[in-house]
């Protein structure tokens, strides 16, 4: 397979296509990344978690001309908004944050979250957990809770990989007793009702803003079904351009790509470079 971490911008006629129409008319142009893994480098402790400062920059200087900014995550939207600083951030004055896979949301423009009631068999998955996880006598799986999911975290663990295999069966076959399903994730298990997937929450959101020329990024599973949905859109007249944060923990939406890049910083210098042919593009002022 050829080493798309080498070249620019975009490696496929159709991201190209994609990328050429962003630049002849921003305005009709969605730019929308995932948080982990994308624009905020991968960390131990969920709660740690920060975002990259040059990828959110860049993103920012992006913001400035694109007619739509967003992140499309599985955090809860409150969460991305306070571990990104997103309310800080020049340029994405009006950017759209869909949280936990497009249930919720956040709109920069008002500052407005848009969060409904958690279902309530997340609260009894939660209470059977910790007995669960005692049965198995696993140590160092970290809960991260987040109202209407449950993350399952296995990256402290001594062995990850390992842990994440004994917890899947039987977190799977807890979550179905609760009418739940599992997302599956880098070290991380999620019980979450079922229903909502990112390519859902973009097309939704291509919908309502119009969208022509559709940019999306990500680096894990949960990024796959906005890469799809991303891809169909191009049988419906509109053209889009697929990042994938490389990692060497997972590789499927290699295959799904325009580009390639290495982790948050090859998205950081990926936003960069689009930014910068943005403002290249940009009429300059009236001189004297
Ligand atoms: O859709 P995303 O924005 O990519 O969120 C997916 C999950 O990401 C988070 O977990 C991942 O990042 C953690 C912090 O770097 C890391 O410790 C963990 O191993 C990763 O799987 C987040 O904690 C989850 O809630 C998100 O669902």
């Amino acid at each position: 397979m050829t080493d798309l971490r080498a070249g620019g911008l975009v490696e496929t006629p159709e991201g190209q296509a994609c990328l050429d129409a962003l630049l002849a008319d921003p305005a009709s142009a969605l730019v929308a990344f995932d948080f982990d893994g994308t624009l905020s480098p991968i960390v131990d402790d969920p709660a740690s978690a920060h975002v990259d400062p040059d990828a959110i920059a860049a993103l920012g200087r992006i913001g400035a001309f694109v007619g739509t900014v967003a992140v499309i995550t599985g955090r809860p939207a409150r969460t991305a908004v306070s571990l990104g600083g997103l309310d800080q951030v020049p340029g994405l004055g009006s950017m759209v944050v869909l949280g936990q896979y497009g249930v919720e949301r956040w709109d920069a423009a008002t500052g407005e979250f848009a969060i409904p009631e958690p279902p309530h068999e997340v609260a009894d998955v939660e209470a059977a957990l910790p007995g669960l996880l005692a049965s198995l006598g696993l140590e160092g799986v970290q809960l991260e809770h987040k109202q209407r999911a449950i993350g399952i975290h296995t990256r402290q663990c001594e062995d990850p990989a390992g842990t994440f295999a004994t917890l899947q069966g039987p977190v799977t076959r807890l979550a179905e007793e609760h009418g739940l399903t599992v997302e599956p994730g880098r070290n991380v298990l999620e019980i979450r009702a079922d229903g909502f997937d990112k390519g859902g929450a973009l097309r939704a959101l291509v919908a309502e803003r119009g969208s022509r020329a559709v940019v999306f990024g990500g680096d894990d599973l949960g990024d796959l079904p906005a890469f799809r949905a991303a891809r169909e859109l191009r049988g419906e007249g509109l053209t889009s351009l697929l990042v994938c944060s490389a990692s060497a923990e997972e590789d499927a939406l290699v295959q799904l790509s325009d580009v390639v890049v290495d982790g948050t910083q090859g998205v950081a210098g990926w936003c960069s470079g689009v930014a910068d042919l943005l403002e290249q593009a940009r009429p300059q002022p009236p001189q004297g």
